[in-house]
C-alpha cells in the first residue's frame, strides 16, 4: 500500500483542485439554498455536484474503494467506517460561508485504511491553499512544511471553535458556556472560521493553538486530523481521551499543555454518533 498511497495522495490533490474550481465558478452565480437537519444546516446544488464529481473521478481510478460523502449520506447512503480503503469527503466544508460569500470554503478529502486516516487533503479554494498530509511524512501547505505553534501558555493563545448547526436551546447553552469558560481563562481570542477543516489547518499552520467542536461530522475532520498530527499537533476527544472520528467530538491542539487547559473548560455532551445517526432528511 505504501507506494499506492502516494498515488492516492496525488489523485486526491488533483480532484480537490478540480472540485475547488467548480466551487469558485459557482460563487460567481446564484446559489439555491436548501436545508438538511435544521433550518441552519444548509446545502446547495454545488455541494451535491462537487461530491458527485469527486466520487465519479475516484471510482474511475480506484473502482474497489469505498466512500463516506456528506451529501451521499444525507441522501441515504450508510455512514460506516470499515477497514476497507475509504474516501471520506466533504465537498464544501463551510457551506454557510459559501452561501454568504464569506471567504473561507474548503474541499476536504480524507483517505482511510483500517479505520486510520492515511492521506489528508484540504483545499481552501478562495485562498488557493492546498493542505496535504500523509501519515508519517509531514504536513504541507502548497508544498511548504507546516508546524504547529510552540506556545505552551494558554493565556497567550487563540482558540478556534464553531457554533455548529444545532439550535436546540440546551445545546446552544452548552456551546456558549464552553466558549465563555475558554474566553475567561483568559485567552488572547476565540475565533470561528466557519469550517472545521480550515480551523484544523489553522492549528497545523501555527496561527491558532487549538480548535475544538462537538457536533461536526467525520467528513469535517478526517483530512484535517491527519494534517494537524503530521504538523506535530495532537488530535483528541474533547475529554482529553483518544479521538473517535465517528463520535462527532474533536479537540486539535498544538501540544498537551494547551489541550489539557482547554479540556477543563469544555461542557461535555454526546451528540448521536455518525454511524448511529439517521442522516437522511
Ligand atoms: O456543513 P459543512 O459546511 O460541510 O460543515 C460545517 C458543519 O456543518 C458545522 O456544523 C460546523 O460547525 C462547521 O465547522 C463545519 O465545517
Ligand atoms: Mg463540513
Ligand atoms: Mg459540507
Amino acid at each position: 500500500m505504501a507506494d499506492s498511497l502516494q498515488t492516492v495522495m496525488d489523485y486526491a490533490v488533483a480532484v480537490a483542485r478540480k472540485a475547488g474550481e467548480v466551487v469558485q465558478t459557482a460563487l460567481a452565480g446564484d446559489r439555491k439554498v436548501m436545508t438538511k437537519s435544521s433550518a441552519v444546516d444548509l446545502v446547495t446544488q454545488t455541494d451535491q455536484k462537487v461530491e458527485k464529481l469527486i466520487i465519479q473521478s475516484v471510482k474511475e481510478k480506484f473502482p474497489t474503494h469505498r466512500f463516506i460523502g456528506e451529501e451521499s449520506v444525507a441522501a441515504g447512503e450508510a455512514c460506516e467506517l470499515t477497514n476497507e480503503p475509504t474516501w471520506i469527503i466533504d465537498p464544501i466544508d463551510g457551506t454557510t460561508n459559501f452561501v454568504h460569500s464569506f471567504p473561507f470554503v474548503a474541499v476536504s478529502i480524507g483517505f482511510s485504511v483500517n479505520k486510520q486516516v492515511e492521506v489528508g487533503v484540504v483545499y481552501s479554494c478562495l485562498e488557493d491553499k492546498m493542505f496535504t498530509a500523509r501519515r508519517g511524512r509531514g504536513a504541507f501547505c502548497n508544498g511548504e512544511p507546516l508546524q504547529v505553534s510552540e506556545q505552551t501558555d494558554v493565556h497567550q493563545s487563540i482558540i478556534a471553535t464553531e457554533f455548529g448547526s444545532n439550535r436546540d436551546p440546551e445545546v446552544v447553552d452548552k456551546i456558549f458556556c464552553s466558549m465563555k469558560n475558554v474566553l475567561k481563562l483568559p485567552v488572547h481570542g476565540v475565533r470561528s472560521a466557519g469550517t472545521a477543516a480550515i480551523n484544523m489547518c489553522l492549528v497545523a499552520s501555527g496561527c491558532v493553538e487549538a480548535y475544538y467542536e462537538i457536533g461536526m461530522h467525520v467528513w469535517d475532520i478526517a483530512a484535517g486530523s491527519l494534517i494537524v498530527s503530521e504538523a506535530g499537533g495532537l488530535v483528541l476527544d474533547v475529554d482529553g481521551g483518544q479521538v473517535d472520528l465517528m463520535s462527532r467530538r474533536v479537540l486539535a491542539a498544538n501540544n498537551r499543555s494547551i489541550a489539557e487547559k482547554i479540556v477543563k473548560e469544555i461542557v461535555l455532551f454526546r451528540p448521536p454518533r455518525d454511524d448511529a445517526l439517521d442522516h437522511k432528511q
